[in-house]
């Protein structure tokens, strides 16, 4: 049964992540941890998903002003560690030139900081989790159950043409990357988003339109 739905590679990711939460679980049990564990405060976290290009990030923008949100997307905390210099520049850089996903060590790392220093308590959290192994990470190292989880659904071909139009330079906006990046999405990605569908808690939208148009479909989730 498992072979007739994942790919090997698919499974060594989740054992990667399995693996991964044994070895930092004890932090989670330490009650000196100085994190989001241990403050008073609970956060309220959203998930924003899609694929590249599709329109996370411009929706997010608009949503978290209009809504109150501190938005965070995993891969500008990962672009801000390359341009940093950080610790694990290089390994990122080489990761997303070629469209792969970070290991979790990293990003949760990245992501519950970022959350221990956001200046609300309620996030729009875009681009994350990519994967089984993402999510299963996050549960154990920050462990704060999203209440919404955005779905923004697009054909490859939209995508890829919003990609390419896109002008920051990013090493990743490139026919090759972008290939590769779907590739990525569907494997790993879709697998997260039937997982939150499951649960009740995916809201999908369709994302082909005017951004006006877009955000007028998320007004009602927010809005609440
Ligand atoms: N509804 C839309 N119609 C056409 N173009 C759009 C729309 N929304 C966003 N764009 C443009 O598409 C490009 C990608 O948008 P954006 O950066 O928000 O996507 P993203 O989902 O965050 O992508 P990535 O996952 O690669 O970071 C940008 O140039 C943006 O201006
Ligand atoms: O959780 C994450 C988020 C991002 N990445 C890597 O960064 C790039 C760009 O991400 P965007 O969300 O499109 O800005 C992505 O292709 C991955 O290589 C990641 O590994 N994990
Ligand atoms: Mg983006």
């Amino acid at each position: 049964m498992l072979r007739r739905v994942c790919s090997p590679s698919l499974l060594n990711q989740v054992a990667y992540g399995l693996n991964f939460v044994k070895a930092v679980s004890t932090e989670v049990l330490n009650p000196a941890d100085a994190g989001i564990l241990s403050k008073a405060r609970s956060p309220t976290i959203n998930f924003v998903l899609g694929g590249p290009g599709v329109g996370k990030g411009t929706q997010c923008t608009r949503v978290a002003e209009t809504y109150g949100f501190t938005y965070l997307s995993v891969g500008d905390l990962l672009r801000k560690e390359i341009s940093s210099n950080g610790e694990y520049g290089d390994m990122i850089l080489e990761t997303i030139t070629k469209g792969k996903i970070v290991s979790s060590e990293v990003t949760v790392k990245l992501l519950k900081s970022a959350i221990e220093s956001g200046e609300t308590n309620r996030f729009l959290i875009d681009g994350f989790p990519r994967s089984e192994e993402n999510r299963l990470a996050y549960e154990q190292i920050i462990g704060i159950e999203p209440e919404v989880v955005l779905f923004f659904d697009c054909n490859e071909v939209e995508m890829m043409k919003r990609v390419l139009h896109r002008t920051q330079g990013r090493v990743d906006d490139n026919i090759d990357t972008t290939k590769e990046r779907l590739r990525v999405f569907e494997a790993y990605s879709l697998p997260v988003i039937r997982y939150y569908s499951q649960k009740g808690k995916l809201h999908k939208i369709n994302a082909i339109g005017t951004e006006d148009e877009i955000f007028e479909r998320l007004r009602p989730i927010f809005s609440t």
